[in-house]
């Protein structure tokens, strides 16, 4: 593994942002073969919502969105996205799909298939098995992948799954792997929505979530003191949180992705095998996945390059404290 220590190129983002407002769009596969999922079931007519920007290419760079991201990367990786970045549609053929069991467009856990009366399993591999599907629809035959955060692990698995189509790949803030500690939080989450289902439940997960994508430093920095009179900002502060993502997430979603995630377990040989180029970052503050344990997946690819992002914002800071990860990330796409 190399560990990138050099200064990152001179770069100079423009100030505008991407031009015309992109469009969702939804494209409907498997309808003659179905998708066989991991778990043994067959899904028919799987609805794929997706964004692209920049003109059609047979080679694309594909973004790989978070937990509770979606396809519509120009809302939420501003830093990323546009003329002069990492990104730029002028340059590159972008997409992004809304991942297997999401609740932004493809289809979610209520149109997928129930073992024994509960959601089946759906796996990370089953995503990029979609994923190369959608591919295909679009006429792609070449992918350079970024992905962070569950995007990261998703990044993994399309290394693993569609090793003919990646050329390179960027991992942010990801491990190979849950550790104990991170199947052990989204354990809890889904707890509290078994317990209080109806959306109560999402509400407390998206609290003991927030907790692991800030940091003991960013919470002190940003959410010391009181909001208003006897009320911690930070309590006021986890409680807008889960409001917020009650209103925008499905709990079954929430399920059938943390079970995604906490299941993927790519084994030491098939992480060596990797033949691509990686760029891997950890992120010094983060206590969800720890840079040390990003970097000791990264040390199990023959072709890592490692950076560390600094900031003190935890595993978050990939969205809001990007520094210069924009640099780093077009640089190392362009080879
Ligand atoms: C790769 C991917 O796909 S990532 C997917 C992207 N995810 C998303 O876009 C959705 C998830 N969003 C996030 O995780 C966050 O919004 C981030 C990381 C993008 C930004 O984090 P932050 O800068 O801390 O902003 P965050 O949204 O957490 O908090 C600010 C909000 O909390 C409110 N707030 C801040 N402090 C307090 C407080 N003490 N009490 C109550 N409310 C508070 C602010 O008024 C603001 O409200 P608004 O959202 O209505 O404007
Ligand atoms: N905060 C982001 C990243 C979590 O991994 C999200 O909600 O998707």
């Amino acid at each position: 593994m190399t560990v990138s220590t050099r200064p990152a190129p001179a770069f100079v983002p423009s100030p505008a942002p991407v031009a015309e407002a992109p469009r969702r769009r939804n494209a409907l596969l498997f309808r003659r073969e179905p998708l066989l999922l991991d778990c043994g079931q067959p899904v028919n007519n799987v609805r794929v919502a997706y964004h692209t920007y920049g003109e059609a290419r047979e080679e694309a760079t594909l973004v790989l969105h978070a937990l509770t991201g979606t396809s519509a990367v120009h809302e939420w990786w501003p830093d990323f996205l546009g003329e002069g970045r990492p990104l730029d549609p002028a340059r590159d053929y972008v997409v992004c799909a809304n991942v297997l069991g999401g609740c932004a467009g493809t289809s979610g856990p209520s149109e997928l298939p129930q073992i024994a009366g509960q959601d089946a399993p759906l796996s990370l591999r089953d995503m990029a098995r979609v994923g190369r599907a959608l591919l295909e629809h679009l006429g792609v035959r070449r992918v350079r992948v970024v992905g962070a955060s569950m995007g990261g692990m998703l990044a993994y698995a399309w290394l693993l799954e569609c090793p003919d189509l990646v050329e390179r790949a960027v991992i942010v803030g990801a491990p190979a792997r849950h550790s104990p500690w991170a199947i052990g939080l989204n354990t809890a989450a889904r707890s509290a929505i078994r317990a209080a289902p109806g959306g109560e439940g999402l509400k407390v997960a998206r609290q003991i979530a927030m907790l692991s994508y800030r940091s003991p430093e960013s919470l002190a920095l940003t959410q010391a003191g009181q909001r208003r009179p006897g009320v911690p900002a930070v309590t006021s502060y986890l409680e807008y949180q889960g409001e917020k993502l009650q209103a925008r997430f499905c709990e079954r979603s929430y399920v059938a992705l943390t079970g995604a995630m906490d299941a993927f377990s790519p084994s030491d040989a098939e992480l060596r095998a990797v033949g691509v180029p990686v760029l891997v970052v950890g992120i010094t503050s983060d206590v969800l996945y720890p840079a040390a344990e990003v970097r000791a997946c990264a040390d199990q690819l023959p072709r890592a390059t490692y950076w560390e992002l600094d900031s003190p914002h935890g595993h978050d800071a990939f969205l809001m404290d990007p520094q210069e990860l924009p640099e780093r990330v077009g640089a190392f796409l362009r080879g």
